[in-house]
């Protein structure tokens, strides 16, 4: 696993776009062989989306031969929620780049039947020949997607009920209140995840330090799900500073070492 230790929220974003865009220009993906990228919502993913779309803007890349799949959804809010995860994408990516719209996939948390909608998600995946680039995010508890503690590392899609902790901190977006929040939500498996060719974790602010040591330091634990990254050969966590403060020192440095070229061309854009 590479850890790359960066400065701010804003550089861990301009790294992990930058990475995104090379990755996809390296492919020279082509409408039979697109590019295949599986992708997070939530607070930390915000800032990379925005260099996505500037570099974008800016003429470096095209998504017209990309193909999504987002990591979850909620069941049961209606179509075009605010707050659903399809809308989140649609107003912080989406709407400004040139993924054609059929290239975009979602688990459906409003399908008749939702055990047969995350079989055919699997299968969908499957027929575009697996995901090359996932992203994600993590939560406080360690959880990757809506893979909450105790969720098999050998799981697939399926239906999952959320914890009253990642409810709390997802009521943010509710208005503040955990009413509002779904209790349940479709949501790719740890191994979805894994066998992705390629895995990157964002981890930004105190609140992801545990998470973001139970990854590096600890054991592999269903517990923390994001410590299966361990078992990944291609995985990157990608991280500010205050999201290392529960690393040790000796793990940080080890990091800061190997990552030295990285560290030190986004030095330039810390703020
Ligand atoms: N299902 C999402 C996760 O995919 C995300 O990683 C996590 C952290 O979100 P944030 O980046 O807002 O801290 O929130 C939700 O639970």
């Amino acid at each position: 696993m590479r850890l790359i230790p960066l400065k701010t929220p804003e550089t861990t974003a301009f790294w992990t776009a930058r990475y995104i865009v090379n990755r996809i220009k390296q492919f020279k993906p082509t409408e039979q062989k697109p590019f295949v990228l599986g992708l997070p919502t939530g607070g930390t993913p915000i800032g990379t989306y925005q260099e996505l779309i500037r570099l974008y803007k800016e003429g470096e890349v095209s998504f017209k031969h990309v193909v999504t799949f987002n990591m979850d959804e909620y069941v049961g809010l209606p179509a075009g929620h605010p707050e659903s995860y399809r809308q989140f994408m649609e107003n912080q990516l989406f709407s400004h780049i040139d993924l054609p719209a059929e290239n975009i996939h979602f688990l459906n948390g409003n399908a008749d039947n939702l055990d047969q909608e995350c079989l055919a998600y699997e299968e969908t995946i499957s027929s575009f020949g697996g995901i090359e680039l996932f992203l994600g995010g993590v939560g406080r508890d360690g959880h990757i997607a809506f893979n909450e503690p105790g969720s098999s590392l050998a799981s697939r899609s399926r239906i999952k009920t959320l914890t009253e902790d990642t409810r709390r901190a997802n009521a943010r977006f509710f208005d503040g209140d955990i009413t509002q929040v779904p209790k349940l939500a479709l949501t790719i498996g740890v191994a979805t995840l894994l066998d992705a060719r390629e895995v990157i974790i964002l981890a930004t602010g105190a609140d992801k330090s545990r998470a973001v040591h139970a990854a590096v330091e600890g054991s592999v634990n269903h517990l923390w799900t994001v410590s299966a990254m361990q078992l990944h050969p291609r995985s990157i966590l990608v991280c500010d500073e205050a999201a290392t403060m529960e690393l040790k020192v000796k793990t940080l440095r080890y990091f800061e070492d190997i990552e030295a070229k990285n560290i030190r061309e986004m030095s330039r854009y810390a703020v």
